[in-house]
């Protein structure tokens, strides 16, 4: 390990976990978005939180921030109630895009520098350890150089590396990414895998919510499965099944029948191939929005 990174991580000592048990969580106006859910994750691993639109996956992340709190079941991270594992800054969160006021003027820095927050005094004056830290962060996601840029002036993919920065620099062992590949390009998608990787063997732990059913098998070893409540939670090889898809995502995949053994393969392309009823091969390339027809049909027909 970078004998750096050691300086930015104030979570030593709590070994990084979440365990939902029995999780029920319901807002103001009554809706249930999420029902006795149940899942548990360790440290060093990469976890994808997979469902359809509605499914309750950011309800799930507002659990685990303590923006909400479960009507019934428990929560717990590193071992510890959700609002003192926030209070130690063992929790780190990636915002989806839609989240974030662009046009708020804050420099890449001060973004950044918000992730030091819990290691300031009262005052807010980041020290040098902070600067330090702050740094280290940017030049770990390959943002340095934008260090002076407004946010709003940034492309969608830097602007994740960005809120990527924040979580390095706050020393998140439980790094919770909602999204993170939407709106980026595939050499920066390519880059935030590459770095959750080597989070993963600094042993941390990442839950990413994503659409991007292709890329899942490459790099999540753990997979959860929503719809209101959870699915299936396991290994990818186990959980991340034809028939566990299709009963997540039975309405949106109602045409198709998954091919299981392709789930697995062709990492490199990063690559899950449908079959549609009429037989025709569907490719996705990690993206759902470049879903695009195969070679053709499987008989030979254009
Ligand atoms: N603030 C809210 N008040 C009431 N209901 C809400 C609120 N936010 C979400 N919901 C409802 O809770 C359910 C789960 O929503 P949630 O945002 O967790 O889904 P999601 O899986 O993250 O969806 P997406 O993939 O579209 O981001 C949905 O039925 C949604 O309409």
């Amino acid at each position: 390990m970078n004998p750096r990174t050691a300086e930015i991580r104030p979570g030593q000592g709590a070994t990084p976990s979440i365990v939902v048990s029995g999780v029920t969580v319901r807002y103001a106006n009554g809706v249930t978005a999420v029902n006795d859910a149940s899942f548990a994750l360790g440290p060093g691993t990469i976890c994808a939180l997979v469902g359809v639109n509605g499914s309750g996956k950011s309800t799930i992340f507002k659990t685990l921030m303590g923006f909400l709190k479960p009507a019934q079941g428990l929560v717990s991270i590193a071992g510890m109630e959700v609002r003192a594992a926030l209070k130690r800054g063992l929790v780190a969160y990636v915002p989806q895009a839609e989240e974030v006021d662009w046009t708020f003027p804050v420099l890449v820095d001060d973004v950044v520098m918000m992730g030091r927050y819990g290691h300031m005094g009262f005052m807010r004056m980041p020290r040098k350890a902070d600067r330090e830290a702050a740094e280290l962060a940017l030049e770990r996601v390959n943002m340095l150089e934008f260090r002076r840029r407004q946010i709003g002036e940034l492309s969608g993919g830097q602007r994740k590396r960005v809120f990527l920065a924040r979580a390095l620099a706050q020393g998140g062992q439980v790094i919770l990414l909602d999204e993170p590949f939407t709106g980026v390009d595939v050499k920066t998608e390519d880059q935030i895998v590459g770095l959750m990787r080597e989070l993963r063997a600094e042993g941390r732990l990442m839950l990413v919510s994503t659409h991007n059913l292709g890329s899942i098998p490459d790099f999540c070893d753990q997979v959860v499965i929503v719809n209101k409540t959870v699915l299936a939670a396991g290994p990818t090889e186990t959980t991340f099944t034809q028939d566990n898809l299709q009963r997540a995502f039975g309405g949106a995949l109602r045409h198709f029948r998954l091919e299981g053994a392709s789930l697995h393969a062709d990492a490199d392309q990063r690559r899950v191939t449908v079959i549609t009823d009429d037989e025709r091969p569907l490719v996705f390339y990690g993206d759902r929005d470049h879903e695009k027809p195969a070679a053709g049909r499987k008989d030979g027909q254009p």
